[in-house]
């Protein structure tokens, strides 16, 4: 059996070598979305690569290879918190790092790069499809481990990803010195704690203030902040890409909220608005969540990087076609995402 699954894994990796098919993977049109299911650990590989990372931090391939496939089978099959929204995220911060010349400009170390990419890559592992207030309203497992620290969803996240590293043959940073090792842990936490939306909102204030003051390269807070910046970006870079992406992403987003809103409601508990399938209007809901968090975020990315200003036209676009489908939804007024199918 163990010759089978390894076998199967190595072919896995073999596959987009002579895979030509793909144009402009490195371009921030492409969707990560588009690559065959089979093919992404083979592009997460790739990724890695290409980022030099795998010569500069003396990563062994078999490691690697079998470190992928661990993160893979961590994601369970959420409508959207899954494998290939990870896939997706870890392929912005390759399109960040190669497009925007991080680590050659020295905004980030290659370590963070590093660290960055992995974060990505794990940043959602074992996803219910239940986000963080589902977890204390409900007094789940992990409620108890973490909501005294808040997170809960993230710490777990993080936790996972630790427990992957510790797995025999899976820790990709065996190479690293010591203190480069207990580096890149801690930025693996920053990282993905930062990606919880709520502990964003306290960072976006800071985030605008450090790019209308000026971005220091050498200052530490800059950096984290930056960082985390970069997460969120990747995080909802579904958003970026064009509309038919951005179509289907909402349909796994509210196939997910309205489920966590039929649970609740079975459990007696009032779901919030946008996770009610009664109450919820998708183009409502899109347009408030464009505005006033995807549009100001990657408003900041391009402040500080003028080449990820197509990325806020993209973003515009996509608002606008949300804005329009508003009064073509109230006509065909359905509950749910079933009405999801009147956009073309
Ligand atoms: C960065 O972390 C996350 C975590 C989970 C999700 Cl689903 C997302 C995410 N990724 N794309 C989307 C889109 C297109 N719409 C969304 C609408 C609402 C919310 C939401 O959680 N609103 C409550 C909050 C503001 C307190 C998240 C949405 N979202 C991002
Ligand atoms: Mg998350
Ligand atoms: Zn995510």
């Amino acid at each position: 059996y163990h010759m089978k699954v390894e076998t199967e894994s190595v072919q896995s990796f073999l596959n987009c070598r002579d895979d030509h098919s793909i144009k402009d993977f490195d371009k921030f049109h492409f969707s990560p979305r588009s690559v065959p299911y089979k093919h992404m650990p083979c592009y997460v590989l790739k990724m890695f690569g290409e980022l030099g990372f795998i010569n500069t931090w003396r990563i062994k391939t078999t490691t690697l290879a079998r470190f992928i496939l661990f993160v893979k089978k961590g994601y369970r099959d959420a409508p959207y918190h899954n494998w290939v929204h990870a896939f997706s995220v870890a392929h912005f911060a390759y399109l960040l790092m190669v497009n925007l010349n991080l680590i050659k400009n020295d905004y980030i170390t290659s370590l963070q790069g590093l660290a960055f990419l992995v974060s990505c890559l794990c940043h959602d592992i074992d996803h219910r499809g239940t986000n963080n207030s589902f977890q204390t309203k409900c007094g789940t497992v992990l409620a108890s481990l973490y909501s005294s620290e808040g997170s809960v969803m993230e710490r777990h996240h993080l936790a996972q990803s630790m427990c992957i590293l510790n797995t025999d043959g899976c820790n990709i940073f065996e190479s690293l010195s010591s203190e480069e090792y207990s580096e890149v842990l801690d930025l693996l936490r920053n990282n993905i704690l930062s990606t919880d939306l709520t502990s964003h909102f306290r960072m976006a204030e800071q985030q605008r203030e450090m790019i209308s003051a000026g971005f220091k390269k050498n200052d530490p807070t800059h950096r984290k902040l930056l960082l985390a910046m970069f997460m969120t970006c990747c995080d909802l870079s579904d958003q970026t890409k064009d509309w038919r992406v951005t179509k289907k992403t909402a349909e796994q987003i509210y196939d997910e909220f309205f489920s966590q809103g039929d649970l609740e409601k079975s459990m007696g508990t009032a779901p919030a608005e946008m996770m009610d399938r009664e109450r919820a209007s998708i183009p409502d809901l899109q347009v408030q969540f464009i505005t006033n968090l995807v549009l100001p975020l990657f408003k900041n990315l391009a402040d500080l990087f003028p080449a990820a200003q197509p990325l806020v036209d993209t973003i515009i676009n996509n608002k606008n076609v949300w804005k329009h489908a508003r009064h073509l939804f109230q006509e065909y007024s359905q509950n749910g995402t079933k009405s999801m199918e009147i956009l073309l």
